[in-house]
């Protein structure tokens, strides 16, 4: 069975089409590129999909069932997590606070129930450290201390700890050099191997190509192309993610600026 899927869905704000008969399905152990263009509405379907908006028509069917989410609240509560590319964590919070933000372990008996800081500590340097972030060694660690990319692996661990089913990736890797994109991605493969359904949005078709199962490109609102990983070359997809403009034209068309 498909973790969620969309089947003829459109979106319009107004007057605006933004979303164009959109059909995509996220699976389980699976990592389902959203690759497009600034404007092709990206945003939009993220949020269709978290349960922040919903289709003007179409369907959405999540675990077998067409289903209309009342908000981002109740998705989460399914098991849908999204991680933004700013990842949303406080830089003057300790790794272990972040790590528990909103779900805070407790010790201590009414009145003097407390924060069980060592516990939340404890837990959060284990699962970083199964997570390959090595270099995290205390919970105290404050999260402004880590790199772009370890803040993407926190994010991205902490919504696996706390059940996530479905993972939405809102461009984890753009502002990211090799090093860190790379982090990131072992950490898309891992959270696949723990039977995650992943939807990894990014204008990168290099960082799609290294990890995506399935390819969806969107351009305008309208799936423009589905296929599965092997099916396309870079090149192809790059031409596809361009509008279908040919990429050597373009090319041609740079160096004659130069
Ligand atoms: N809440 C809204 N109210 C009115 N129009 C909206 C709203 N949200 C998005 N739109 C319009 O829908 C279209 C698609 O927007 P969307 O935000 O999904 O794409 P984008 O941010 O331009 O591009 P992308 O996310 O793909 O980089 C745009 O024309 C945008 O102006």
């Amino acid at each position: 069975m498909s973790l969620m899927e969309l089947r003829n869905v459109d979106k319009y704000f107004g007057t605006t089409h933004a979303l164009k008969k959109v059909s995509m399905t996220v699976e389980p152990g699976k990592i389902l590129c959203l690759l497009g263009d600034n404007g092709a509405g990206k945003s939009t379907l993220i949020k269709v999909l978290s349960g922040y908006h919903q289709p003007s028509s179409g369907a959405l069917i999540f675990e077998g069932r067409e289903t209309r989410f009342s908000g981002p609240r109740e998705a989460r509560k399914r098991g849908i997590a999204t991680v933004h590319q700013d990842v949303g964590s406080i830089p003057l919070m300790s790794v272990g606070r972040n790590f528990f933000l909103g779900a805070e372990p407790v010790t201590g008996q009414w009145p003097l129930r407390r924060f069980d800081s060592a516990l939340a500590n404890r837990v959060a340097v284990e699962q970083m450290q199964a997570f390959g972030l090595t270099r995290v060694k205390s919970g105290d660690q404050l999260v402004g201390t880590m790199s772009g990319g370890e803040r993407q692996v926190l994010a991205i661990g902490r919504a696996m700890y706390f059940g996530a089913k479905m993972l939405i990736l809102d461009e984890p890797t753009s502002a990211l050099g090799v090093k860190e994109a790379s982090m990131v991605l072992k950490m898309m493969r891992i959270a696949r191997e723990n039977g995650a359904g992943i939807v990894f949005i990014t204008h990168n078709a290099r960082h799609a190509m290294a990890v995506g199962d399935e390819f969806c490109v969107l351009i305008q609102g309208e799936v423009a192309a589905d296929f599965k990983r092997g099916e396309k070359t870079r090149e192809e997809v790059l031409n596809l993610m361009a509008g279908g403009e040919d990429m050597a034209e373009l090319e041609e068309d740079l160096e004659q600026v130069d």
